[in-house]
C-alpha cells in the first residue's frame, strides 16, 4: 500500500471548497461525514478512485464493493483494473466488484440506493465541478455521500497552468447551447450571418440527412444559408445534394482562375469565396449520426462570446469492429501523431481534445489572414493559425457527443499522417530540404517493392 498517504483533509459540501489543499500528497475528503451501515464505491479509474481506496483502507473498512459503470471503449478498463481492481485485492479483506451496463452513472446510483448507507466517489477534474455533482448525486443516493480528491501525483502542472485554464474555460459542451431561442437572441445582437458549409466527396450514404439536418438548423434562424462544397464526387453526392434545393459547388469551378488542387484543404479555401457570411461553420457529410447538435454546439461559442472567434469540435468516438474482426478505438492519427507533436514543438495547442475534427466555425475576417494547405493538413494549420493570430483565449473546443463516421484503412492514414506532418514542418518553418516523398517499401514472398509517392504541400492564399 505505498500510495497510501498520511495527509488527509476532511471538509464538509457547505464548507468553501477554495479550502481544498492542492499538492502532492494531500487527500481532500469532502464528506456528508461517518454513517453506519455498508458502504459502497462507484469508480471509473485514475488518481482520485485510488485515493477513494486509501480512504476506505485508513478507515478500516475490510469488505469493500465497487460498482463501476462499464467503458465504451474497452481499452479504458486498462485503467480501472491498474488503478483500482489490482490494488484493491491488495488493500482489503473480501472485495466485490460489480460491472455494470446502466444507462448512465445516475441509473447506477439510483439503483443501489437503499441498499448502502455510504457511498465513496473519485472527485471530478476541476474544483468547480464539485458541488454540483454532490447536489447530482443526492437526488439519486439517499446515504451519506464522500467525494475523494487524490494527491497531484506524476502531474508536473498544476491548476495555474495556462492550458489547464484554457481547459476549463474554454471547453464547453453541445447541451450548454441547445435553446434555439436564447442563440438566436445572441446572434441578433451580434449581427452575424453564418453559413454552414459542407464539405463532401463520394459520401452518397450520409450526404441527405447531413444537408436535411443543417436545413433544420437554418429553418430555426440559426443559420442563413447551407451549401455544399463537392471534390469532384463520382456517386450521387451531387444529385441528392441538388434534390435538397441548396447551392452546390464544384471546389475546381470556385474562382477558377486561382486553379485548383485536390484536398479537402482546397474545398474549404474555396468556401470563403461563395459567401458573404461573417462566420462559416464546416460540419463533415460524412457523419452518419449527425444531429442538430452539432450545428448549435459549435456555433454556440462564437455568438454566447464575442471575444471568441474560432471553435473547433470535440467528440468521442466508439469502438469500431474491423473486417478483420479487430477492435479499434478512435483517433488513431490523433494520438499517434498529433497530440505527441503538440506536445513536443507546439505545447500550446496541446490542450484541444480532437485537433483533426472537422467541425470548425470560424469568422471569415480571421479566416482570410490564414494561409491554407490544399491537403489534410488544413485543420491543424487552422488552429494552429487560430491561435496564433487570434490567441488561445479567442478559440475554444466543444463537445459534439459521439461521432459514427467511416474510418480510413492503415495505409490512408499514414498518407494522411504525412500530409500533417509535411504541413506541421512548414508551420514551424523546420527545414524538411523539400523533402516530400513519401516511401513505402514492401517486403513480400521474399522479394523488395518500394512505393513512393510525393505529398507537396501547396498553400493557398486570400
Ligand atoms: O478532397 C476531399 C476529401 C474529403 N472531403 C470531405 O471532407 C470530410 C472529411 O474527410 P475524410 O476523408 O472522411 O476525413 P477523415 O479521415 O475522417 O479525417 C479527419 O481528419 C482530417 C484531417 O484533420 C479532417 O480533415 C477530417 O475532417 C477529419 O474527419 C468528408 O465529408 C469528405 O467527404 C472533401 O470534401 N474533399
Ligand atoms: O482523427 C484521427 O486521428 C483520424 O481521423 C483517424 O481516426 P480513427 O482512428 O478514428 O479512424
Amino acid at each position: 500500500m505505498e500510495h497510501v498517504s498520511d495527509q488527509f483533509k476532511f471538509l464538509s459540501f457547505t464548507d468553501d471548497l477554495d479550502e481544498l489543499e492542492i499538492g502532492c500528497e494531500m487527500v481532500n475528503i469532502i464528506t456528508d461525514g461517518w454513517q453506519e451501515g455498508p458502504v459502497a464505491a462507484v469508480l471509473r479509474g485514475g488518481l482520485n478512485a485510488q485515493a477513494v481506496l486509501d480512504v476506505l483502507a485508513k478507515a478500516k473498512v475490510k469488505n469493500l464493493v465497487i460498482f463501476h459503470l462499464e467503458e465504451k471503449i474497452p481499452h479504458l478498463e486498462d485503467v480501472f483494473l491498474s488503478s483500482v481492481v489490482a490494488p484493491a485485492h491488495e488493500m482489503f479483506d473480501s472485495v466485490t466488484i460489480n460491472w455494470r451496463r446502466d444507462q448512465s452513472i445516475w441509473h447506477l446510483i439510483k439503483s443501489i440506493s437503499s441498499d448502502y448507507s455510504m457511498l465513496f466517489l473519485g472527485a471530478p477534474l476541476s474544483i468547480s465541478e464539485i458541488k454540483p455533482l454532490y447536489a447530482k448525486v443526492k437526488g439519486a443516493f439517499a446515504g451519506s455521500l464522500t467525494i475523494v480528491r487524490g494527491p497531484l501525483r506524476d502531474l508536473e502542472f498544476d491548476e495555474s497552468d495556462e492550458i489547464y485554464k484554457w481547459i476549463r474555460a474554454r471547453t464547453f459542451d453541445a447541451s450548454d447551447f441547445s435553446v434555439s431561442s436564447v442563440l438566436r437572441n445572441y446572434k441578433k445582437k451580434q449581427g452575424v450571418k453564418i453559413v454552414a458549409i459542407l464539405p463532401s466527396l463520394n459520401e452518397e450514404n450520409t450526404v441527405g440527412k447531413v444537408i436535411k439536418t443543417a436545413l433544420d438548423v437554418k429553418n430555426v434562424g440559426l443559420i442563413d444559408e447551407v451549401v455544399l462544397i463537392d471534390s469532384g464526387s463520382t456517386d450521387n453526392t451531387v444529385d441528392i445534394a441538388r434534390s435538397y434545393g441548396i447551392p452546390v459547388y464544384q471546389h475546381a469551378e470556385i474562382e477558377a482562375q486561382l486553379g485548383t488542387y485536390h484536398g479537402k484543404g482546397e474545398a474549404m479555401f474555396k468556401s470563403a469565396f461563395v459567401t458573404d457570411a461573417d462566420i462559416l461553420a464546416w460540419v463533415d457529410t460524412d457523419i452518419e449520426n449527425i444531429t442538430p447538435r452539432f450545428f448549435y454546439g459549435l456555433l454556440g461559442p462564437l455568438l454566447a462570446y464575442p471575444e471568441i472567434k474560432f471553435a473547433k469540435g470535440y467528440f468521442s468516438r466508439p469502438v469500431r469492429v474491423e473486417a478483420s474482426g479487430i477492435e479499434l478505438g478512435g483517433g488513431r492519427v490523433t494520438e499517434i501523431l498529433a497530440r505527441p507533436w503538440f506536445s513536443t514543438f507546439m505545447p500550446q495547442l496541446s490542450g484541444y481534445i480532437q485537433p483533426l475534427a472537422g467541425t470548425v466555425a470560424i469568422y471569415k475576417d480571421a479566416l482570410l489572414k490564414m494561409r491554407i494547405p490544399a491537403n489534410y493538413g488544413v485543420e491543424v494549420a487552422m488552429l494552429a493559425q487560430a491561435v496564433e493570430n487570434l490567441g488561445l483565449w479567442s478559440t475554444c473546443q466543444v463537445n459534439l457527443g459521439e461521432v459514427i463516421h467511416k474510418s480510413k484503412d492503415v495505409i490512408g492514414l499514414s498518407e494522411m499522417s504525412f500530409q500533417i506532418m509535411q504541413v506541421l514542418a512548414e508551420l514551424l518553418e523546420v527545414n524538411n530540404r523539400g523533402n516530400n516523398l513519401f516511401r513505402r517499401v514492401i517486403s513480400a514472398h521474399g522479394r523488395f517493392e518500394m512505393h513512393a509517392k510525393r505529398f507537396p504541400v501547396t498553400w493557398r492564399r486570400y
